[in-house]
């Protein structure tokens, strides 16, 4: 996979209003049955900006947290506390007990699993009139309506005849293209894309991630890309979030973050990235001992100094390297190297502000 992504060609998102903000948000789940106070935290503070036409991978490992991130700002989960803004308007206000019809043609989910989430007794042409009817994009007439079902084919990169095919008559990339088309079909400003390609055969990834990146560049749709696959938040997204046990512990443009990892973390994750030049830096033993760690306590595990844990004090945001790559890491351990720049950013609220 080339590494195309040009983050200094791409237009300044930060002076805009972002197209979606997440401010503190937080959730946990009720555990041990209907009479136990026991209850799991998936998320926790969490603080995330994603500029108009910016796409920003979320990654992490499995539990960390993103997928409840993600299902919290589709409002398919209920937030314990926080705020979503979309184009600055705090839906969770506006539409207080459930996402009204605004609200999802503002933002549109596409799922993991191309096969589950297509029902198999329809044909592709149903997926796509239904999401136009409900929000009442297909024009006025059938004519107008047929064209869009066509641009929306042509969009994605399938054929037009495909509208007829049935779900089982297509391969998991085509799907997956149809999924995509559902989502567009509603004109989105935001899309929320929870491992689309971890289903798909490797050699169809590519085009799906492509697609993505075609759909930022000439509709300027806003992405959440959430991935386990670092290789590929690299390749698609301008920036990269980095989750650790429901919080968001480094963020910065992808190749900057992913290049000079600052978090502990991070440096994990980027390490378990097949790369020969670099053979033998995975410590697997290590990486299962933290696993175990943090799923046995509340503090991060990498960390040996009880009055340094994050349980203790919470990590201020230390910027790293040059401002531009709007990088900053959360960790106690965190020593800026010498000249290259880091340094903690000012206490709250410029903190938060600076960090999302
Ligand atoms: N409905 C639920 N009830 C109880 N706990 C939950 C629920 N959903 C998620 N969790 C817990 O919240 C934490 C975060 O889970 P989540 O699915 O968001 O992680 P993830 O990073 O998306 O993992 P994966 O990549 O495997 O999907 C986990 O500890 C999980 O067990």
């Amino acid at each position: 996979m080339s590494h195309s992504l040009q983050s200094s060609s791409r237009p300044d998102v930060s002076t805009q209003t972002p197209a979606l903000e997440v401010r503190g948000l937080g959730k946990s789940f009720p555990i041990g049955g209907l009479f136990s106070r026991e209850s799991v935290r998936a998320l926790h503070g969490v603080d995330l900006t994603i500029g108009r036409g910016e796409i920003v991978a979320l990654v992490g490992e499995s539990g960390s947290g993103k997928s409840t991130l993600a299902r919290c700002v589709a409002r398919l989960e209920k937030p314990s506390s926080g705020e979503i803004l979309i184009d600055g308007v705090d839906v969770l206000k506006r539409d207080r007990f459930q996402a009204s019809r605004a609200f999802r043609s503002q933002l549109q989910m596409v799922f993991q699993d191309p096969f589950g989430s297509l029902n198999p007794a329809h044909r592709v042409e149903h997926f796509l009139r239904r999401s136009l009817a409900i929000h009442r994009k297909g024009g006025s007439s059938e004519t107008e309506t047929r064209q869009r079902l066509e641009e929306l084919m042509t969009t994605v990169g399938l054929q037009a005849d495909m509208l007829n095919s049935y779900p089982h008559e297509l391969s998991g990339g085509q799907r997956q293209r149809v999924a995509i088309a559902r989502a567009l079909a509603v004109e989105p400003r935001v899309i929320l894309a929870d491992e689309p390609t971890s289903m798909l055969d490797v050699s169809v990834r590519i085009g799906v991630l492509n697609l993505m990146r075609k759909l930022r560049d000439e509709q300027g749709i806003s992405m959440l890309y959430i991935t386990h696959d670092l290789a590929s938040a690299r390749y698609l997204a301008d920036r990269t979030a980095v989750m650790f046990a429901g919080e968001l512990v480094e963020q910065g443009e992808s190749l900057d973050l992913l290049t000079n990892p600052g978090h502990p973390y991070t440096q994990l994750l980027v390490s378990a990235v097949p790369d020969p030049s670099r053979a033998g830096s995975y410590d697997p033993v290590r990486r299962a001992e933290l696993r175990q760690a943090v799923m046995a306590s509340t503090t991060c595990g990498f960390d040996g100094d009880p009055n340094q844990s994050c349980s203790a004090e919470e990590p201020v945001h230390h910027r790293v390297g040059d401002p531009e790559n709007r990088h900053w890491v959360r960790c106690h351990l965190y020593r800026p190297q010498a000249g290259a720049g880091g340094h903690a950013l000012a206490a709250e609220p410029m903190d938060k502000k600076a960090s999302a």
